[in-house]
Order: C-alpha cells, then structure tokens, then sequence
C-alpha cells in the first residue's frame, strides 16, 4: 500500500498511525508544498523507521512538464456555464479577471486551429476554440462543467487527442533539482511522471546510480498516449510502473482505462516488474468515511488483475479519512487474495515468460516456479528467500504463492526496494557465507516476531553462493520443520 502525505496526515502521530494500518511506501508529490515541508515528512519517516522498527519506504514522484491552469480567477473551483465564452492565455495578468484562465506554459497553443475542442481534465468541461488571438486562444463552453485548480488541457479534433510533441522534456529543471534532493536525502523510488520513452528511464537510472551509493529504484508513471506506445520498452528499461489513470483518463477515453490497466500489469506480470495501481481508487472517501461500492469493485479487480500495489492520493494527503482508507485497501484485498487462492486462480500464473538468459538465471527462475509449486502444495506456513538484490524474492512474488515470502537480505536498500513486491515481507539480517547459520537465525528472529511457531514448515531457498565458490551447486529448496 502506498499512500500520498500530504497535509492530512503528516503529523508524526498520522505517519504511525498509517504505518501502523499496513503502509508500505509513503509517497511525496512534487508537485504540491515546499522543499522544507518534503524534508520534515522524509526525516519523521526515516525516524520511525529507526525508532519504531517500521520499514516504510520513501518515493518521490515528479512534476513533469505538462499543460495545466495557473490561475482561474478562483482559488479553489469555477462553474463553467454552457455558451459562456472564455479565454486562456499564457500571459501574466495582475488580479483576476473574469472568464480568463492562465496556462502555465506560453507555447500551450502551438498547432491548435480555430474548430479544435479543448477538454478540461478528460472531460471535466470542454469548449470549442472559436478565435485564436496571438497565443491566445478565445473558447466557447459546450459542455459546462467546472474547473479545479491545476486542471489539466488537453485539445481534441474530430474527437481525437491532438497529439503533440510540445518540446517540453521528461524532466524539467525543477525536476533535477528535486531529484538532486531525493537522492541526497535517501529517498527509495522515483516515480517518473509523462514518461515518453525508454531512454528517458535508462538516463535516469544511469544518473542515479551513478550519484547514490545505495540503490534507488526509478518507477515509470504510464499516464500518457506515447508511454502507451512503447510500453514494453518502458517496462523493460524500468524498475517497475505505476498506472498513474489521473492523466491516463486525460489522454485516453475512460471507457478504455480498465482494459488499458489489464494490459499494463499483464506485461509487468510478464517482465517481472512490480506495478502500482493508481489514483481515484477510493475517491469518495476524500470527503466520506466509507467507500463506494463501485470503488471497492475498483479495488478488487486490481489485486485480481495482480497488481503489486495500490496507492492513495487524496484519500491519505487531504482526506479526514486516510487511516480508514488504508484499511478499506487492506480488507478488499485480503478479500480478494482469500477468494483467488480457494479458486487457486495462481495457477493461470503458470507458465510466464521466461526472463533468464543465462543458465545460472534460467537455474533462479526454475526453483522459484518449483517452489512456489512445492509451497502451494504441501501447504507451508512460510517462505524463505536469502537474497541480494532481491531478484530470487520477486521471482517467488511473480507466481503469487500461498505463503507469505520472508526475504532476508543484508543491503538496506533491497529491503526497502521489495516493499513493492507483493507478498514479501523484507527483513534486514546480516547474512553469513554459512547457509546453516544463515537458516537457524532467521527461523529464530521470525520465530521471536510470532511470524511462525513450533510446528509449522518453512520453505527455504538460497541463491546465495559463497564468494569462493562460482558453480551453481548452493541454490537450493528445502523444508524445514520449526523445532
Ligand atoms: N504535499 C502536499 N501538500 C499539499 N497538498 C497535497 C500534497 N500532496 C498532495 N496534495 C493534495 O492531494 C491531492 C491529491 O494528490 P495527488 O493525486 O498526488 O495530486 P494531483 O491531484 O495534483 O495529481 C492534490 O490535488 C493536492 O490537493
Ligand atoms: C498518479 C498520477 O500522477 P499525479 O498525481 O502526479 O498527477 C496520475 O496522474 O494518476
Ligand atoms: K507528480
Ligand atoms: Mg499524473
């Protein structure tokens, strides 16, 4: 589960109070607060990780360049009534003056024709653009609506995106600055917004990895027509995806989100890459304490369609309700995950595309599919997974087993990395070149947590090879019975 902090709950008692509902990464949004405001949320978190012994993870999520409203008059929403006549423009204006929108970016009308249909926030209002003047583009409401501060523009004609290549980057410069940030303050993932391409993902990973001593994971947000485009390239170049569906719903008509969001997860499923499931999932709770029942429905159709995560925007950074969210997340899915495993739906999981081109990888691959068989079949209580850079932990993740998946590793950063994983339980243990030592240790610490008990079987499978040996002959699947 990720939640949005924002304003709502970035109080040292909200943070453990989300922790404490099952919060796995806490998201920061670039777009909204101040430098300062980001860093005491980073800081409370890493605390209570150290202090309270959480395993909170710390994304941070990008601007982007994108075509938004600055300025509507209003500070909060504007009615837009039918045939009222508007005009947006780019140019700075003092006070507010009625029927003007501010965009935040001068060349918001390049290649935009009198006739063309603009859409405000996929669908919130539209208008006809009836004059244009300059830069300036004079619209007429056909379809009323309101504005919402920050609405998004997008232009249509003939009912279709006009797609344009507006020449902003990926990455603004405000952009760099707080990754800059991110990375100095130790952040664990960067969730990209409107990435376009494969090479943007490669360029920042290589940055990244190139700045930070420890790993940090670089997420790709699909939520625009030209990541569609190249999904499996994004997939591929990224450490995992969100399916961000807010500005997907801009692009894309809605009808078509529920299909597009199978497909995503299906090729992250696939590339064996973790994905989260974004935005307006509990939307209502933003205002109410319960959901609705259209959004539970929303819910359970994610974690049936294996997605690794779920995330909350509002619902956690400015809803009074965010504790009751999470926990809204946490029974819809359980609920789910029950019914999945009595209908033993992970068996359609079987046969996933191979991944591994080596043979050591083909090896790892192998004996996680076998012993998420093995694990199902002889009903272990428990998983065991040495590893680290994660990869053996995702391996068993991919085929959903029945058992939770204790993944104990010795590097800090793959540890917060698997929070995304779903179904792992990530620990962090100092890791011997003696598997023996290895096992009896963590039975022990999983054993004291009352994570297992006397009696219960444990499956354990090591890929950790010793650094003096460099054949394949220590990856392994064993049952252990807990004495
Ligand atoms: N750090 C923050 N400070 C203030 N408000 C925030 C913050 N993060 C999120 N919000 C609020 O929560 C809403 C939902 O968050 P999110 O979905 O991340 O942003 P957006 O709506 O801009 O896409 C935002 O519209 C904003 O009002
Ligand atoms: C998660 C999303 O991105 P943001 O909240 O940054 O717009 C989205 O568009 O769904
Ligand atoms: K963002
Ligand atoms: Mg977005």
């Amino acid at each position: 589960m990720v939640c949005t902090i924002g304003p709502a709950c970035c109080s040292m008692e909200d943070l453990e109070k989300l922790a404490m509902g099952g919060m796995n990464v806490a998201r920061l949004n670039m777009c909204h607060n101040t430098r300062e405001w980001h860093l005491d949320v980073i800081r409370k978190i890493k605390q209570l990780n150290h202090e309270k012994l959480f395993c909170i993870s710390v994304m941070i999520d990008t601007e982007g360049s994108q075509i938004h409203v600055v300025d509507h008059g209003e500070p909060n929403s504007v009615k837009v009534e039918e045939d009222s006549i508007w005009l947006f423009t780019a140019i700075k204006f003092e006070g507010s003056r009625p029927f003007t929108v501010k965009a935040n970016y001068a060349g918001f009308s390049e290649g935009i024709e009198v006739g063309d249909e603009l859409v405000i926030d996929g669908g919130m209002a539209s208008f006809e653009v009836i004059e244009k003047v300059g830069n300036d583009l004079r619209c007429k409401c056909t379809d009323p609506g309101v504005f919402l501060p920050r609405a998004k523009l997008s232009f249509r004609r003939n009912g279709i995106l006009v797609e344009r290549n507006h020449g902003l980057p990926t990455l603004s410069k405000k952009d760099w600055d707080d990754i800059e940030f991110g990375i100095a303050e130790g952040v664990d993932f960067i969730a990209m917004s409107f990435v376009c391409d494969a090479d943007s993902v490669r360029h920042l990973k290589k940055y990244v990895s190139g700045k930070s001593s420890r790993s940090i994971k670089v997420l790709a947000k699909i939520e625009n027509l030209e990541s569609l485009q190249k999904l499996e390239e994004i997939v591929e170049a990224s450490d995992g995806i969100m399916v961000a569906r807010g500005d997907l719903g801009v692009d894309i008509p809605l009808e078509q989100i529920p299909t597009v969001q199978e497909i995503i997860i299906h090729v992250c499923r696939q590339l064996n890459k973790p994905v989260i499931v974004a935005s307006q999932l509990l939307e209502s709770m933003v205002e109410y304490p319960t959901p609705t029942r259209a959004e539970v429905a929303d819910v359970s159709e994610a974690v049936r369609q294996y997605a690794d995560a779920l995330m909350l925007s509002g619902e956690s950074a400015i809803g009074p309700f965010g504790q009751k969210a999470v926990s809204v997340l946490q029974m819809a899915s359980s609920r789910m995950e029950l019914w999945s495993r009595e209908e033993n739906r992970q068996s359609a999981l079987c046969g996933q595309r191979q991944l591994g081109e080596s043979l050591h990888d083909r090896i790892a691959e192998q004996i996680c599919n076998c012993a998420v068989d093995m694990a199902n079949n002889l009903g272990v209580d428990a998983i065991f997974v040495y590893t680290k850079h994660g990869h053996m932990a995702s391996l068993l993740s991919r085929n959903r087993p029945n058992p939770p998946i204790f993944a104990f590793t010795n590097d800090d950063s793959t540890r917060m990395a698997l929070n995304l994983q779903w179904g792992v339980i990530p620990v962090l243990v100092n890791l011997s070149d003696d598997m023996e030592t290895n096992i009896a240790k963590t039975i022990d610490l999983i054993k004291m947590k009352g994570m297992v008990k006397y009696g219960d079987a444990v499956l354990v499978i090591s890929d950790l090879t010793p650094a003096h040996v460099t054949s394949t002959a220590f990856q392994s699947i064993q049952v252990r019975t807990i004495v």
